[in-house]
């Protein structure tokens, strides 16, 4: 019945404060007032509604989700929210858009890559939603090889203009979201070419249509790319294809702040020669042409992309416990076998083989949680130093930066999928929520950086680490306890025998890094005032299960290396076991501090209420396919199936 909690019984087994655990989730008390506020905003505002989004064709999606946009900046701007409270309401209308890309990847761009100059032309123009922006990076022949683009940014001494050209097919650029039928502007990434020379992949603004009626400018063909994975909400985003033929644009719409080309003092019948200089570090270029060869990083260049992994940890975080949700709350609501002298059948949540999968997908909501908090910190810390040219833990960053987004995306894409299999038949239904859910995050374990290209990143990062012990240089954060396998360095020579040979060994040891990385960041959030009744007993047993989880499941590992030992694992087990008792009547109360509202969840398995059956029955008539008993086609192709006259004896 309406109205009534099916789940009550199980919120009244909770043994902490939930309203508390709902402000650790969110990170303070502010941001939890902010979150629920606008969370119920949008929950009650039919203007964004989702749940109709399923029998859309694309055209319709996609003109659906272009006037959602419009009404989310209409109420930003009539509400006067400000950008943390745009940003909430943005996440809580769940439509992936062209907005995603403008405000969360050509905005951060600008202000990691451009100079003062140009933040102050282009940044005011981007907040007002006056031009919507787009990050061209990846072309039809490459994507994880950013050195390896092929689109050309030619300078021309003689009007003192870049030449953006795409020379061959797989110049092309592909993928990028917003480039297909709505950006203005992009920011284009292309191989620069001064005085004949190549100085590698910058970025740079390109006016790409029209701020007057909308059409590609010349020199430009650009459109969608097609259909993506499913019929999921990602059809809505329109990830375009663009091919420059020699298009002009100013010389101060290169990002400059990484790396400047400016005329130098030259005698007036010499050719004028332009070299990199680092504004940073060489700013003033010397009347003589003298620059110093500056040390500063040509990957600051890739700034944006480090700010984007970085925030994807912190989204996994929300995928992965939407999913647990509605898993938690289904599995809570289901009832299957086990019924003694006609009373109720077992809850499927009391099955040790349900809770085995679904209480570590629990832990490691909070786990991505938690890492993700740390995650912001770090890059924030990174960008201070960067401003100070202090350089210094440039390489870490890029690092956790690149293992968590693969770490967090794979397991949460996993984690989603298990959690349909958890929900079983019901689960396949798209009014269960999972499938889009799936659907729309599933491209995350490849966009900004394909998953074991970056864990060869880490790799990396980790034989060079390796490569310096012994000397003065010793490991510091994230690798300091790397100081502690100094046996390593006997066998040093080795692991010189060929990182491309030892490539998929190094894959897994940068995902033990990164898994190291999740478990010491949830330690020390249990280490930190956390108040609220039981909040923290229940933190720590969810980061036992994470840990113990991960020993279990890589148990070969931790006992071919003797790092425990048979007696050990079978505790571990034994340990384990006893947790998922200690969480299972905590596990509704755990999913209810995420506090999602119904409409964000998008899910009947998962609706506050637990009132499933009646909401399943209720949402299947609602199908267009219902609305008329027989169906089309029925007299154009069943009729006559079914009233053939059998000619042969054989049938
Ligand atoms: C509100 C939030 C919204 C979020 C966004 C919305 C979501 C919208 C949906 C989708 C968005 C998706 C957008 C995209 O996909 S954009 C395109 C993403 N593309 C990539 O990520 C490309 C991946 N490839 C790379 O990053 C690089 O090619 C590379 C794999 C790192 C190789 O680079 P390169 O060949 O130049 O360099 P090397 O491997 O030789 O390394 C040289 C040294 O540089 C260091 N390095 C590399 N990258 C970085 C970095 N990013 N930062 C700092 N340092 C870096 C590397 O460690 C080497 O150092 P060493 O000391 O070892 O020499
Ligand atoms: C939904 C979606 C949205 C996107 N949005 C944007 C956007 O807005 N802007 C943008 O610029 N791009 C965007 N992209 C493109 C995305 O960034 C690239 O697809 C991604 O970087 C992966 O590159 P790739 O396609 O070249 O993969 P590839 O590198 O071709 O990967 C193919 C296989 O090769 C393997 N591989 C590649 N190199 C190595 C190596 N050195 N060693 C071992 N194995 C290797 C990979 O691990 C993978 O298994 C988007 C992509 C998707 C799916």
């Amino acid at each position: 019945m309406e109205g009534v909690d099916h789940l009550a019984h199980e919120r009244n087994k909770s043994e902490f404060d939930v309203d508390a655990m709902k402000i650790v989730w969110a990170g303070s008390p502010h941001a939890f007032v902010v979150s629920d506020r606008i969370s119920k905003l949008v929950a009650s505002d039919p203007g964004f509604r989702k749940d109709n989004r399923s029998t859309l064709s694309r055209k319709e999606l996609f003109k659906n989700t272009l006037r959602k946009a419009a009404y989310a900046w209409k109420t930003i701007i009539d509400l006067h929210l400000s950008e943390e409270e745009a940003a909430k309401l943005r996440f809580y209308v769940d439509e992936p858009a062209f907005t995603d890309v403008h405000w969360g990847m050509f905005i951060p761009a600008i202000k990691g890559q451009g100079t003062e100059e140009q933040q102050q032309k282009w940044l005011p123009l981007a907040y007002k939603m006056q031009i919507i922006g787009c990050y061209a990076q990846t072309e039809l022949g490459h994507g994880s090889n950013v050195q390896g683009l092929e689109t050309t940014a030619t300078f021309d001494p003689q009007t003192d203009e870049f030449i953006i050209h795409s020379p061959t097919l797989t110049s092309s650029k592909w993928w990028p979201g917003g480039l297909g039928k709505v950006a203005t502007h992009a920011i284009a990434y292309a191989l620069l070419i001064v005085g004949g020379r190549e100085q590698g992949v910058h970025g740079f603004i390109v006016q790409l249509r029209s701020l007057e009626d909308h059409s590609p400018l010349p020199g430009m063909t650009v459109g969608d790319i097609g259909m993506k994975f499913g019929n999921g909400a990602y059809n809505a985003m329109d990830n375009g294809v663009l091919r420059f033929d020699h298009v002009r644009i100013p010389r101060n719409q290169m990002l400059m702040r990484c790396a400047q080309y400016t005329c130098l003092c030259m005698p007036s019948d010499a050719k004028l020669i332009l070299e990199p200089c680092i504004l940073i570090r060489v700013s003033q270029v010397t009347c003589e042409g003298k620059y110093k060869q500056s040390d500063v990083p040509r990957q600051l260049v890739y700034g944006a992309m480090l700010y984007v992994r970085q925030t994807i940890v912190a989204d996994a975080s929300c995928a992965l416990s939407r999913a647990v949700c509605i898993a938690t709350r289904y599995s809570a609501v289901r009832r299957q076998f086990g019924s003694q002298n006609g009373g109720p059948e077992t809850q499927v949540i009391d099955y040790k083989t349900q809770q085995s999968r679904l209480f570590p997908l629990l832990a490691s909501a909070y786990a991505f949680r938690f890492v993700g908090e740390w995650l912001k910190w770090l890059y924030a810390d990174v960008t201070q130093r960067l401003q100070a040219n202090d350089f210094s833990t440039l390489p870490e960053a890029h690092a956790c930066t690149a293992g968590l987004k693969s770490l967090t995306t794979t397991a949460t894409a996993d984690g989603i999928e298990e959690c349909r299999k958890l929900c079983g038949g019901h689960g396949y239904l798209c009014s269960s929520g999972l499938p889009e859910l799936f659907a729309v995050y599933v491209p995350a374990c490849t966009y900004e950086g394909e998953n074991t290209v970056l864990l060869l990143q880490v790799a990396r990062f980790l034989m060079k680490t390796v490569s310096q012990l012994g000397s003065s240089k010793k490991p510091v954060g994230t690798i300091a306890y790397m100081t502690r396998v100094e046996h390593l360095m006997q066998c040093r020579c080795g692991v010189q025998r060929g990182f491309a040979e030892l490539s998929a060994d190094l894959v897994e040891a940068a995902v033990a890094h990164c898994q190291l990385l999740v478990v010491s960041k949830f330690i020390e959030k249990l280490q930190q005032e956390i108040p609220g009744k039981g909040v923290k007993q229940q933190l720590e047993v969810l980061c036992n299960i994470y840990a113990l989880f991960l020993l279990h499941k890589h148990q070969g590992d931790f006992l071919s290396t003797g790092c425990i030992t048979p007696k050990h694992a079978a505790l571990a087990n034994d340990e384990l076991r006893s947790l998922y008792s200690q969480v299972r009547p905590n596990a509704i109360a755990l999913v209810d501090a995420f506090n999602y509202t119904d409409h964000y969840l998008g899910s009947i398995l998962g609706c506050y209420d637990g009132n499933v059956y009646p909401k399943l029955y209720e949402a299947a008539w609602k199908d267009p396919l219902n609305e008329s008993v027989v169906p089309d086609g029925y007299h154009q192709y069943i009729r006559p199936l079914l009233k053939q006259e059998i000619r042969t004896a054989r049938l």
